[in-house]
């Protein structure tokens, strides 16, 4: 029997920006950003350094509040606020790690899931046995998560004891403890070596797949992901839109083969309209970023 093709998600699913604007005093950080994160899907927003890529990023985290324009999740107003967000269902990993020092990996992990809880504080506080089954629960799925992510072998190690790289995988499990609707990552591939920015990017592009049991409804809802990142090649590999930004306006939105192709970005990286003329623009001294960076968009 033939099966039937899923549902395309309603146009007004997933996540959405509608005409976004911040200023920093008299700097405009993002003019008039409009840009959408259906379910299941992967966005990358690139751009070079001072785009407005970050301030994005704090936009739908509510860190930076922004002075015209609107959010919307699934269709509903959207006022962000960085200690509700689990409860929106949207799960953030930062720069950096971020982890917490004082616990093991796996009681990091455990720490991104408390809110799927049951047992509130006052019942940890006193010991009280539905706690131990949530605690058991909950140590059970990190250990799960972390077995997935291949570092289940640290599970009781300190983060600060583990490779760079590790602990940028407890992160994402933190992260994916929360079971996301939405997961955004700001430059996962910071500090990483070329063959630990491969397997991210096999475990980036899996993420909307994956199995995202939720809790109370049983269904698995699939996970979009917003992608803030520099490394051109991971966000062409894994993305299925991509948006970029320049002086903090959208400049193209498209498949990474239509951004590929489009003068527009190589402009934005460039600075010229002819990418022919590229080899004679030199690199500044205070771009710090690896040459496939800034070329990447029109390789
Ligand atoms: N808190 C702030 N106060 C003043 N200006 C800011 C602030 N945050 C960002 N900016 C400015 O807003 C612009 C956009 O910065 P943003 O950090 O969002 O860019 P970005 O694309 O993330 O850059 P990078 O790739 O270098 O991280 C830049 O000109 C930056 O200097």
């Amino acid at each position: 029997m033939a099966e039937t093709a899923p549902a395309p998600p309603a146009a007004d699913e997933g996540l959405a920006l509608h005409g976004i604007a911040v200023r920093f005093g008299g700097l405009v950080a993002l003019d008039d950003v409009s840009l959408r994160v259906p379910p299941g899907q992967v966005v990358g927003v690139i751009g070079p350094n001072g785009a407005g890529k970050t301030t994005l990023f704090n936009v739908i985290c509510g860190f930076v509040r922004p002075a015209a324009g609107s959010l919307t999740l699934h269709g509903r107003p959207l006022h962000p606020r960085p200690d509700r967000l689990t409860r929106l269902g949207i799960a953030r990993t930062l720069q950096g790690v971020g982890l917490f020092a004082g616990l093991t990996v796996a009681e990091n992990v455990m720490a991104g899931a408390t809110g799927s809880a049951r047992a509130g504080f006052l019942s940890a506080l006193l010991g009280l046995r539905r706690s131990d089954r949530d605690e058991r629960r909950l140590r059970a799925e990190a250990l799960e998560l972390l077995d997935e992510l291949g570092i289940a072998d640290h599970a009781d190690a300190p983060p600060a004891t583990l490779p760079y790289g590790v602990r940028k995988r407890v992160a994402l499990a933190r992260a994916l403890a929360a079971r996301p609707r939405l997961l955004l990552l700001d430059e996962p591939a910071g500090g990483l070596g070329v063959e630990e920015i491969a397997e991210l990017g096999e475990l980036v592009a899996g993420l909307p797949r994956r199995a995202n049991r939720q809790p109370g409804t049983g269904a698995d809802d699939p996970c979009s992901v917003l992608l803030v990142e520099h490394h051109m090649d991971l966000v062409m590999s894994v993305c299925d839109q991509i948006v970029v930004l320049d002086f903090g306006r959208v400049v193209a939105t498209g498949t990474p083969d239509q951004i590929r192709d489009d003068p527009a970005v190589t402009e934005a990286y460039l600075g010229v309209d002819d990418p022919s003329a590229s080899a004679e623009v030199p690199p500044s001294d205070e771009d710090n970023r690896p040459s496939d960076q800034r070329s990447g968009a029109a390789a």
